[in-house]
C-alpha cells in the first residue's frame, strides 16, 4: 500500500518529495529566493483568533496623563514597597530607565529573584517613550493615515503558570489586583480598569488601561500575526530567554526585523526590547541583536557593581546586576545516587521530622523537582503512605503536585498559601515548570533529582522521544533559585559536586531538538517566503524543516509552490496545532459535516492531562469501569471522549458526583466544557458555523457508525502521517517509516483485538514507541485521506 513516502530525487528536475501519489518540489523550499518583505501593513490572516483582539485602547484610555501618574509618582501599593525596595534591582532602576531612554535593545542579566520579571516593566511603564503617540504611517494603499502606537508593556513567558502567577503579583503590587485573585484583594468587576493583565491559551484578561501585559511566547506570536509591527506596545521585554523553546526563537526573530527594520510600519516609533535571564548564554544573545554581527564585549563574571557595556551597536546595551535576595545553600550527595525515589522521600522526610515548620522570614515548605507526571503521582502516593504513620507531634503534609499536563486551576492550587491548621508542611512536587520564573509561595527548602524528561523528534522516524535526561547547569541554577525567594533557602542537590561539574552549560535549544512544524507554518503566515533565510539564533536541521514543509503541504497549508494557502490561513488563527486547526477546517466542510463532534473531542483532549483519571487500585478500578463502560466506544480514544463529553453536557444532576463515580477529573472536565465553549465561538465567528448550538444540556443521543467513520475520516485529514498498519506478524508498523509501535496502556484499544489498522494522535517513545489517542480504521482510508 501506498504511504506517505519521502523519496529526494536530485539533478534534472531538482529535489522533490513524493508524498502518496504526489509529487512535491522542493525548489521552493531550498533555493534561496530574494526575500519579500511582507506586504506593509498586511494583517497576516484575517484579524480572528480565539485570542481576544489587541487590547486596543479607547481614547480616554489614550490619554496617558489621566490615569498615568507622572514618571517616577507611582510606587504601586505601600504594603509591597519594603519588599520591592529590598530587591537587588530596585536600587538599579534609574540606570535601567536610562539606558532605555538611548538604546532599542537591552540584554538583562541578574540573579534568580533579583527582581526582573516583576519589577522591570513596573519601571518602565510610566516612561515618556512608553506612552501611547499619535503618528503617521503611509498605508497599504500608499495613503498617509494617522495611528497610534505603543503604551503598553509586554512580557513572554515561556510557561502558561508563570505569565498567569506573575501577573497577579505584579498587579497586587502596582495597586490594582486582578479580577478573582484569590488572595482576597481583587474586587473589579470585567469593565474595570487596570494597570496589569496576561494573555495565555484560553485564558485571557486584560482591564482596560493595562499598560503591562504578561502573556506567553505563542500568544505574542499570534498577535504578530495579527499586527506585525506591534503597533499596540512600546517594548517587549522577553523573559527566561534561556529556556530557548522554539516560539521564543521565532520570537527573537521577528523583535530583531523589527528593531533592526527601517520601523516606517510603527511611524518611526521605536519598539523596545528586554532580553533577560539569569542563565542565558548572553554573547550569542548580544550578538544575534546587534544589527551587525560580532559584538565582542564579553560580560566580565563577577562583577560586584552594575556595569553597562558598550556593543558594537550603538542600540544594544548589557547590563548585569549582581546580588539575589537571600542566600541559597546549596548541599550536594557525597556519592552517586542509586536510587533517585528513595534517597528523595528520605531528603523530603529528614528536612520535614528535622526542620521547623516556619522562621521569621515565613513558611518553609517544599519544592521538589521530579522527572514527570507518573514520577510525581508515584512519589506523591508514598509520601502520603508515610506521613499516614508519622507520630502527633510532627507536622502534617500536604502534597501538591505541578506539571504542566495539569489543569490552569490545578496548577494554581500548589500557589496558594496554606489554608487553615498551620501545623502542616507544603510539600509541591514538580517538573521542570516550576524551574524558571515563578515563586511559589512557602517555598525554602528545593529538592533536585538532576534529571528532567526532555522532548525530542526524530525526523527520519517522524517519532517522538520522550526520555529523562540529566539537566544542565542553567536548569540547576535555576532550581536551586526556587529556594531563596522569601527567605534564605536551602537546596539539596540528588547528586555529587562532581556530576554538577559536568553537566552542559545549557540545554540544547528546542528548534535543535523539536519539530519545527508550527514555526514554519507561522513563518510561511507572517510572509516569510524563504524559512531558511530567517533570523534564528540557531537554525533548525534542514531535515526537520523539509519534513514540516512536506507535512504542511500534505495537510493543504501550503500550495505545490510553497506558498501558505488560504487553508493554512485559516489555519493559523486556531490556538491548536496544525494537524488539529486542520481536522477543525475539514469538520465544517459538508463532506464529513462533523464540527460540533470534533469539537468536542479535540477540547477532552486539549483540557489538560487524561480526562480518566489513572487508577491504582484493582477493585476501584472495576468499580468505575462498570461506570465507564457506557462511555467506552469499540472505534477507540476520540469516539469514547465524544461520548464523555456528549454524555456530561446531557448531565443535569450532579455533574461533580458524574465524573466521581466514573472516575474521571472533574476539572479537566470543565476545562474541557470552556475550550468547547471558546473554540464553538471561534467557528461561528470564522464563518464555519452559521450560529452558536443550542445550551447545555442536550439529550444525549449515541454517535451512528456513519458519523463516526465521518469523524474518523476527518481526523486523518490531519493526521493520515500518524497511521500503523497491521502486521503479518500481529504488530502495528507505522506507514511512515515501517516502525513496530504498540497501542499505549492508557487507550480503551489496549489489549483488545487487533484492528487492520490505526489512527494515534500523539506517539511517545519511553521503553518503547507507544501510539496514544488511537483509533481504528481502515486501511484503505488512508489512502483515500493521503489521495485527497
Ligand atoms: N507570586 C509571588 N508570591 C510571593 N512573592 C513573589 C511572587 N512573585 C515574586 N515574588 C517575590 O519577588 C521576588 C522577585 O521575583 P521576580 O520573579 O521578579 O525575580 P526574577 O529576577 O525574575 O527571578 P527569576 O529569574 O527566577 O524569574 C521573588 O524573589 C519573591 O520574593
Amino acid at each position: 500500500m501506498s504511504k506517505s513516502k519521502k523519496r529526494r530525487h536530485e539533478g534534472g528536475g531538482g529535489e522533490v518529495v513524493r508524498v502518496g501519489n504526489k509529487t512535491i518540489s522542493l525548489e521552493g523550499y531550498l533555493t534561496k529566493r530574494p526575500r519579500k518583505a511582507p506586504p506593509e501593513d498586511s494583517q497576516g490572516p484575517s484579524d480572528l483568533d480565539l485570542a481576544p483582539e489587541p487590547h486596543r485602547p479607547s481614547e480616554e484610555e489614550h490619554d496617558d496623563s489621566s490615569h498615568t501618574p507622572a514618571p517616577g509618582k507611582s510606587q504601586g501599593d505601600p504594603q509591597y514597597l519594603k519588599t520591592r525596595q529590598a530587591l537587588p534591582l530596585w536600587a538599579h532602576q534609574d540606570r535601567i530607565r536610562s539606558i532605555l531612554r538611548q538604546h532599542d535593545v537591552l540584554v538583562l542579566v541578574g540573579e534568580t529573584g533579583s527582581g526582573k520579571s516583576t519589577q522591570v516593566p513596573q519601571f518602565l511603564y510610566q516612561e515618556q517613550w512608553c506612552q501611547r503617540r499619535k503618528t503617521r504611517i503611509r498605508n497599504a494603499a500608499g495613503v498617509d493615515e494617522e495611528i497610534s502606537v505603543g503604551g503598553m508593556i509586554a512580557i513572554t513567558q515561556p510557561r502558561r503558570v508563570a505569565a498567569t502567577t506573575l501577573a497577579h503579583r505584579v498587579a497586587r503590587e502596582a495597586g490594582t489586583p486582578l479580577h478573582g485573585d484569590k488572595t482576597g484583594n481583587g474586587g473589579q468587576g470585567p469593565s474595570a480598569k487596570g494597570l496589569v493583565g496576561y494573555s495565555v491559551r484560553f485564558d485571557h484578561r486584560v482591564p482596560r488601561g493595562t499598560k503591562i501585559k504578561f502573556l506567553t511566547e505563542g500568544m505574542l506570536l499570534q498577535e504578530l500575526l495579527r499586527d506585525p509591527h506591534l503597533r499596540q506596545y512600546s517594548a517587549i521585554v522577553v523573559d527566561e530567554i534561556h529556556e530557548r523553546s522554539v516560539d521564543v526563537d521565532l520570537l527573537s526573530g521577528f523583535l530583531k526585523q523589527i528593531t533592526t527594520g527601517d520601523k516606517a510600519g510603527r511611524g518611526g516609533i521605536p519598539l523596545k526590547v528586554i532580553i533577560m535571564s539569569a542563565t542565558a548564554n548572553v554573547e550569542s544573545i548580544r550578538t544575534f541583536f546587534s544589527a551587525t554581527e560580532g559584538a565582542q564585549d564579553a560580560p566580565t563574571q563577577g562583577d560586584q557593581q552594575a556595569t553597562p557595556r558598550p556593543s558594537s551597536s550603538s542600540s544594544v546595551e548589557f547590563l548585569q546586576i549582581e546580588g539575589r535576595q537571600f542566600p541559597v545553600e546549596l548541599i550536594h550527595t557525597p556519592k552517586p545516587i542509586p536510587d533517585i525515589q528513595e534517597a528523595l522521600l528520605r531528603t523530603i522526610f529528614e528536612i520535614h521530622t528535622q526542620e521547623p515548620l516556619q522562621d521569621k522570614h515565613g513558611r518553609k515548605d517544599i519544592l521538589a523537582f521530579l522527572t514527570g507526571q507518573e514520577e510525581i503521582e508515584a512519589a506523591r502516593r508514598l509520601i502520603d503512605e508515610h506521613a499516614a504513620i508519622l507520630s502527633p507531634n510532627v507536622p502534617k503534609i500536604k502534597v501538591l503536585p505541578l506539571f504542566g499536563q495539569l489543569s490552569i486551576e490545578a496548577q494554581h492550587e500548589a500557589f496558594q498559601p496554606l489554608k487553615g491548621s498551620s501545623f502542616t508542611r507544603k510539600i509541591v512536587l514538580a517538573t521542570n515548570i516550576a524551574e524558571t520564573s515563578v515563586t511559589v509561595p512557602g517555598v525554602r527548602y528545593v529538592v533536585d533529582c538532576g534529571k528532567a524528561k526532555v522532548k525530542q523528534f526524530r525526523p527520519r522516524l517522524g517519532l517522538e522521544s520522550l526520555l529523562a535526561s540529566p539537566i544542565s547547569k542553567s536548569s540547576a541554577i535555576q532550581r536551586a533559585g526556587r529556594a531563596g525567594r522569601e527567605g534564605p533557602g536551602r537546596c539539596y542537590r540528588l547528586y555529587t559536586e562532581e556530576t554538577y561539574e559536568g553537566l552542559q552549560a545549557t540545554d540544547l535549544p528546542e528548534i535543535l531538538r523539536n519539530d519545527v512544524l508550527g514555526a514554519v507554518l507561522t513563518m510561511k503566515a507572517r510572509g516569510i517566503d524563504d524559512v531558511f533565510a530567517f533570523p534564528l539564533m540557531d537554525p533548525p536541521k534542514v531535515e526537520s524543516v523539509e519534513n514540516a514543509l512536506v507535512y504542511l503541504h500534505v495537510l493543504g497549508a501550503l500550495g505545490d509552490d510553497a506558498a501558505i494557502t488560504d487553508t493554512g490561513r485559516k489555519m493559523v488563527q486556531f490556538p491548536v496545532t496544525a494537524p488539529y486547526a486542520r481536522v477543525l477546517l475539514a469538520a465544517a466542510d459538508p463532506k464529513y459535516d462533523c464540527l460540533l463532534d470534533v469539537i468536542d473531542i479535540i477540547s477532552c483532549i486539549t483540557a489538560g492531562d487524561d480526562i480518566f483519571l489513572h487508577i491504582q487500585s484493582e477493585e476501584v478500578r472495576e468499580e468505575a469501569e462498570a461506570y465507564r463502560s457506557e462511555l467506552f466506544r469499540r472505534e477507540g480514544d476520540l469516539l469514547t471522549y465524544l461520548t464523555t463529553m456528549q454524555r456530561y453536557a446531557a448531565e443535569n444532576a450532579d455533574r461533580i458526583k458524574w465524573c466521581s463515580l466514573r472516575k474521571i477529573n472533574t476539572r479537566n472536565m470543565k476545562q474541557a466544557l470552556n475550550i468547547r465553549k471558546q473554540l464553538r465561538g471561534l467557528c461561528v465567528k470564522l464563518g464555519m458555523m452559521e450560529q452558536p448550538p443550542p445550551p447545555d444540556p442536550q439529550p444525549f443521543s449515541p454517535t451512528s457508525p456513519e458519523q463516526a467513520t465521518a469523524i474518523l475520516k476527518c481526523f486523518l485529514t490531519g493526521f493520515c502521517v500518524r497511521t500503523a498498519i497491521l502486521a503479518p506478524d500481529s504488530s502495528y508498523q507505522t506507514s511512515q517509516g515501517r516502525n513496530v509501535i504498540a497501542i499505549h496502556p492508557s487507550s480503551v484499544l489496549h489489549g483488545g483485538q487487533k484492528k487492520e489498522a490505526i489512527m494515534f494522535l500523539e506517539n511517545v517513545y519511553t521503553t518503547k514507541s507507544y501510539a496514544k489517542k488511537v483509533s481504528a480504521i481502515q486501511a484503505s482510508w488512508i489512502i483515500e485521506a493521503l489521495g485527497q
